[in-house]
């Protein structure tokens, strides 16, 4: 059933790849929101992808951020914006966006405003602090968290926005810079059900899946799951990458070996041989990575879960932040490794 759903909502992507005379309006995008919807949802209950009517505000512009909304404006939708540093709103404003100067503006003028922040703390200050959503929000609005963050801080932001009266919903993404430009994103949702099933059409215009987990925190709570196999994942490669080569093989070719078995994966391919030159541009800062393997230390205390590998990988991402390279990709922990074997030499 999943994996047929997932099928079904990659056939439908392709439309945003459209040239802008033949792309869908925003409102409609029924079809495609119910083709995909009715196979998507994990929970199966086939929501049937209504249509989206009304405006949709959204807070944070960085990596992730700017081409979700950018999307969103592409797709046809009346979208306003707003970015602690302002200029990162200019190029939406050239795509039609509109602006207000505080979240609380953004959420009061909107019916629904998704959030794209960093981490926690700033998830927070941007829903809960002064001029913060919640100010903006009353009934009959919704407010959707798209970024990253643990589910303590998640039922802390969902408690104040439902406090207004409006609805909540977590919706981490899995996917990256590219797959959040190609609109090909995976929403992990959880929270109301009914602004879930009111912004699915929004999230088919930005994402291929999405799965409603139920109360909030399990989509959070996923994320953190997802990304701390990933970040223990580009460790192990990347001292497959350096042992490859101290023991005289070319590690462009194990990255090819890799792609061929059972082991591959997207990311092994598209970053191995940038790794392999020492080159890093920055699609998920390591920075996030250490952020979420942290978090995801501490969702395994919670329930009194030994991860030994996520602890040891954290490590090296903290060490890799430690040499400056908090703001490059997370491939670039494989120089935490270099510095290692560079120390131990000493
Ligand atoms: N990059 C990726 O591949 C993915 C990232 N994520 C997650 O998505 C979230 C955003 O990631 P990404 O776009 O890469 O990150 P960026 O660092 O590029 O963007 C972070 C955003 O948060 C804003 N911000 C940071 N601190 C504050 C604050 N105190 N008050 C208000 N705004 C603030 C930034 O504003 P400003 O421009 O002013 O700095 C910026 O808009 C993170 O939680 C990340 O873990 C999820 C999936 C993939
Ligand atoms: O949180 C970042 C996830 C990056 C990815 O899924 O490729």
């Amino acid at each position: 059933m999943a994996a047929a759903a997932f099928l079904c909502a990659r056939a439908a992507a392709p439309a945003l790849l459209l040239p802008p005379s033949r792309r869908l309006h925003c409102r409609l995008l029924a079809s495609r929101a119910a083709a995909a919807a009715a196979l998507s949802s994990s929970s199966g209950e086939g929501d049937g992808g209504v249509e989206f009517q009304g405006k949709v505000g959204f807070l944070g512009l960085g990596i992730m951020g700017a081409p979700m909304a950018s999307n969103l404006i592409k797709a046809g939708c009346d979208v306003t914006v707003w970015n602690r540093t302002k200029s990162k709103c200019d190029p939406l404003l050239s795509l039609g966006a509109k602006y207000e100067p505080s979240p609380a503006e953004v959420a009061s003028s909107c019916d629904v405003t998704f959030a794209m922040l960093a981490d926690p703390q700033s998830a927070a200050e941007v829903a809960c602090g002064a001029d913060g959503a919640a100010e903006g929000l009353a009934p009959g609005k919704g407010y959707v968290d798209v970024s990253t963050v643990d589910g303590a801080t998640s039922k802390l932001i969902g408690e104040r926005i439902t406090s207004t009266g409006a609805s909540f919903l977590e919706a981490p993404v899995s996917g990256s810079k590219k797959p959040a430009e190609d609109g090909l994103l995976i929403f992990l949702t959880a929270g109301d059900e009914s602004l879930y099933k009111r912004v699915a059409p929004l999230l088919d215009v930005m994402g291929k899946s999405r799965f409603y987990l139920g109360d909030v925190g399990n989509g959070a709570a996923m994320k953190l799951v997802v990304n701390m196999v990933m970040g223990s994942m580009m460790v192990s490669f990347s001292e497959g990458l350096l042992l490859s080569e101290k023991v005289g093989l070319d590690p462009n070719t194990l990255v090819e070996v890799i792609s061929q078995g059972a082991i591959s994966a997207p990311m092994f391919s598209l970053k191995g041989p940038s790794m392999v030159k020492a080159a890093y541009p920055t699609a998920f800062p390591l920075k996030h990575q250490q952020k979420d393997l942290r978090l995801a230390l501490a969702l395994a205390e919670s329930v009194s879960q030994s991860i030994p590998t996520v602890a040891a990988a954290n490590e090296l991402y903290k060490a890799a932040k430690s040499l400056g390279l908090a703001d490059h990709d997370f491939s670039a922990v494989i120089e935490a490794l270099k510095a290692k074997a560079h120390s131990s030499l000493q």
